[in-house]
């Protein structure tokens, strides 16, 4: 979805823009938490670059959410560091983040506008300022006729976009959500990633977490794989994808079951003219195409993984 262009500016979707000279970098370095003799997040680094997505992924009890209460303040730090632009963050680095937490925290028999307003007058708006921008956001995620009403009478759909709201009224420095995709359908997930590129085209770090791993792979500019509080893998999904062994998928014009046994072809699939194989060195590319001209080679396509496919192997 992202086609670079020789001027160094990316569209996304249907918002162009350029990458801001001073976005602001978020980083963990060597984070670790135990609670009693158990660690749950386990001497962590990543960094979350200015203007990009960045997808945290990982099983239920993975430690995603632990990690993002570190990097808030919200719960103490074991070990290890958050960095804001290569510094220790402060105070004043988070409040200017936004930050949508797993247990979401707004009230459902509160008013939307109301507790907005309150929000952003917590985060250091005035009351004018607050409510405008409430406004405006709930414009766009098409709820500004649902301002006066309370929380729990929306949808969950329309409640997780409140939630989001909440995280960006304050023009935040750094964005950090914990699931803010769940429940939402297509149309609003679309709505929603809109939103955040404005921001990133600011320069906005955001760090999502998310069990949808398509979405994931669509929309992030890289990514952290983490499992028992460890991180298996991390980088942009072409950097994950050319980590792992390359298959191919070959067809001919005959059966193909001789590919069974060829030296230094380990096969996945085989099913009468098709055959799905990864090849061990370029002997064995050579000696199965050679083979294949005999059976009327049709196609021999380099097969990249998914990012799902990749997330199974790296946590098997
Ligand atoms: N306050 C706590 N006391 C004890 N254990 C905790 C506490 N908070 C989290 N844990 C444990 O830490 C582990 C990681 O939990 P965490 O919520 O960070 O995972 P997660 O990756 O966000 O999972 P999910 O995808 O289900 O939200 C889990 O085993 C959880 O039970």
């Amino acid at each position: 979805m992202e086609e670079p262009r020789p001027d160094g500016i990316r569209r996304r979707g249907s918002v162009t823009y350029a990458p801001s000279a001073q976005g602001t970098q978020l980083e963990v370095r060597g984070l670790t938490r135990t609670f009693g003799d158990t660690t749950v997040v386990d001497n962590i680094s990543f960094s979350v670059e200015p203007g990009q997505m960045t997808g945290f992924i990982g099983a239920n009890g993975a430690g995603k959410t632990t990690t993002m209460r570190m990097m808030m303040g919200v719960l103490k730090v074991t070990s290890g560091e958050v960095l804001w632009n290569g510094r220790p963050i402060t105070r004043t680095d988070r409040a200017a983040c936004g930050y949508m937490p797993e247990e979401r925290g707004l009230y459902p028999k509160q008013s939307i506008l109301d507790q907005l307003g309150y929000l952003g007058q917590l985060r250091g708006l005035t009351r004018a300022e607050a409510l405008a921008e409430a406004q405006r956001l709930l414009e766009r995620f098409s709820l500004g006729d649902r301002k006066k009403d309370k929380l729990e009478t929306l949808s969950l759909g329309n409640q997780q976009r409140v939630q989001v709201a909440a995280a960006l009224l304050h023009q935040p420095s750094a964005l950090v959500l914990d699931e803010p995709f769940s429940g939402l359908d297509p149309t609003a997930v679309d709505s929603m990633v809109e939103l955040l590129e404005e921001h990133m085209a600011r320069g906005v770090p955001v760090l999502f977490s998310s069990h949808q791993l398509d979405l994931v792979d669509r929309l992030c500019d890289s990514m952290v794989i983490l499992d028992g509080g460890k991180v298996l893998a991390s980088g942009t999904a072409d950097e994950l994808r050319d980590s792992r062994p390359l298959r191919h998928r070959l067809r001919c014009a005959q059966d193909v079951g001789w590919v069974r046994g060829m030296p230094g072809v380990t096969v996945e699939d085989v099913d009468g003219c098709q055959a799905t194989v990864a090849l061990a060195d370029d002997d064995a590319r050579h000696a199965l195409l050679q083979r294949a001209l005999d059976s009327g080679l049709r196609e021999f396509t380099d097969l990249k993984p998914t990012l799902s496919e990749i997330y199974r192997e790296v946590t098997r």
